[in-house]
C-alpha cells in the first residue's frame, strides 16, 4: 500500500523508524544469561509504516517488499504481542482493531524492525484508544516484548546500557547520511550472542563535549560492534557488503545490532544516494537504502 494510501486509510498512522547501533559493547553477562551492553543508538528515517482503525473483530494485513515474508507467522508477529499485552492492561474499553503493516525493513537483520514495530503498536493503539500509561509502566511493557523495544519507544538518539532499558538521550548528536546494507541472509540473535569468546569489554569511552559530524564520527570510529566479528563467522556476506560501501565512498562502515545489516556514513545524502543506487546495480538481490538519521535536536 502507498504511503499516502496508508494515511487515507487508516486513521491513526505510526512510523516504525529502523535502529541503527553506532556501537555496540558487549560489557558482561547477567546471572539469566541477557548481556550486558553499552551502546550509542540512532534511528533513521526509514522504516516500517502501521495503521490502526477500529474494526468489528480484531484483523491484522500485511504488505511491502518483506510482508510475505511474516504472512505465515501468525499470532507470534511482535505486532499481535504488543496488541494482546497493551489490551490486558486496559481491558473492554481496549477495543477490537484492524492493524495494517507495511514491511519495508529486511526480517532478522540487526535494524530492530520488529522491536520498532512493537513500540509503534503501542504508541498507536494507546492513540486509536485513546488511553495512555505511567512511563514507567510503558517501559516496563515494552521490555517484555524485546530488549530493542523501550529504546525503539524513544526512535531518537541515545545512549543504553543494561540490556537496553537504561537509557539517556543524546541531544547532541547530528544527523548522519547514510546507507543501509544488508545480503538479505537473516541472522538469529541468539546465535551470535553464544558465538561471543569476550563478554567483559571496556565500556563506550564518549568524551563530554563532541560537537559536529566530524567529531562524533572520530568517537563511533574509535568504538566497535562487538558482535561483528561471531556475526562475519556466520555471515561472510558482512564482509562482502561492508567492503562494498566503502569502495562506493563511506567515511566509516560498521555493522549494526546482531546483523547482518551494515550501515556506511557519507559525506552527504547525495553522495549516499549515489552509492546506493550503484551498490543496486551491483547487487540487485541485495537491500540497500539511503537514509538521512534523526538528530539529537529534533
Ligand atoms: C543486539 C540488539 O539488537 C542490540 O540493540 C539487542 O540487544 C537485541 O534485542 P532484541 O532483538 O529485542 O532481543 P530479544 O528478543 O530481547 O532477545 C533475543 C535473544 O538474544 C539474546 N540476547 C539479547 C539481548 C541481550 N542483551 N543479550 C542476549 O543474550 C538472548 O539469547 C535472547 O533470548
Ligand atoms: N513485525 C515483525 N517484524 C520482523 N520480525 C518479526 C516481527 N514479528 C516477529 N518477528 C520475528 O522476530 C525475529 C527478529 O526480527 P527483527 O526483524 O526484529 O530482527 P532484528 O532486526 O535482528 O532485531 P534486533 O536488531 O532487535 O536484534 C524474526 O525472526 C521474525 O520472525
Amino acid at each position: 500500500m502507498p504511503e499516502a494510501g496508508l494515511a487515507e486509510a487508516f486513521g491513526v498512522t505510526e512510523e516504525a523508524r529502523a535502529k541503527i547501533n553506532l556501537a555496540l559493547h558487549v560489557t558482561g553477562q547477567r546471572a539469566d544469561g541477557y548481556h550486558l551492553l553499552d551502546m550509542l543508538v540512532t534511528f533513521a528515517d526509514c522504516g516500517d509504516r502501521l495503521g490502526f482503525l477500529p474494526a468489528q473483530v480484531d484483523a491484522f494485513t500485511l504488505s511491502g517488499r518483506f510482508g510475505e515474508m511474516l504472512a505465515g507467522e501468525g499470532g507470534t508477529n511482535l505486532v499481535l504481542r504488543a496488541r494482546d499485552l497493551l489490551r490486558e492492561q486496559f481491558g473492554a474499553l481496549a477495543f477490537p482493531v484492524h492493524i495494517h503493516l507495511q514491511k519495508n525493513l529486511p526480517v532478522a537483520s540487526g535494524i530492530g524492525g520488529g522491536s520498532a514495530d512493537a513500540a509503534a503498536t503501542l504508541r498507536g493503539l494507546m492513540r486509536l484508544w485513546g488511553m495512555s500509561l505511567p512511563v514507567e509502566a510503558l517501559a516496563s511493557l515494552a521490555l517484555k516484548l524485546g530488549a530493542d523495544v523501550p529504546m525503539c519507544l524513544e526512535s531518537r538518539p541515545l545512549i543504553a546500557r543494561g540490556i537496553g532499558e537504561e537509557i539517556e538521550a543524546v541531544a547532541d548528536l547530528p544527523a548522519f547520511a547514510m546507507v543501509l546494507a544488508n545480503p538479505l541472509k537473516g541472522v538469529a540473535t541468539p546465535e551470535v550472542f553464544r558465538r561471543l569468546t569476550t563478554k567483559n569489554n571496556a565500556a563506550l569511552s564518549l568524551a563530554t563535549g563532541v560537537s559536529g559530524s566530524a567529531g562524533w564520527l572520530a568517537v563511533i570510529d574509535a568504538a566497535r560492534n562487538d558482535l561483528e566479528p561471531p556475526a562475519r563467522q556466520l555471515v561472510p556476506e558482512i564482509a562482502v557488503i561492508s567492503e562494498m560501501l566503502q569502495t562506493r565512498g563511506a567515511l566509516l562502515t560498521r555493522m549494526s545490532g546482531s546483523g547482518a545489516t551494515c550501515f556506511g556514513i557519507f559525506a552527504n545524502m547525495a553522495e549516499a544516494q549515489e552509492a546506493a543506487a550503484a551498490l543496486h546495480g551491483e547487487r540487485p538481490d541485495w537491500y540497500f537504502q539511503a537514509t538521512e538519521t534523526v538528530s539529537g535536536g529534533m
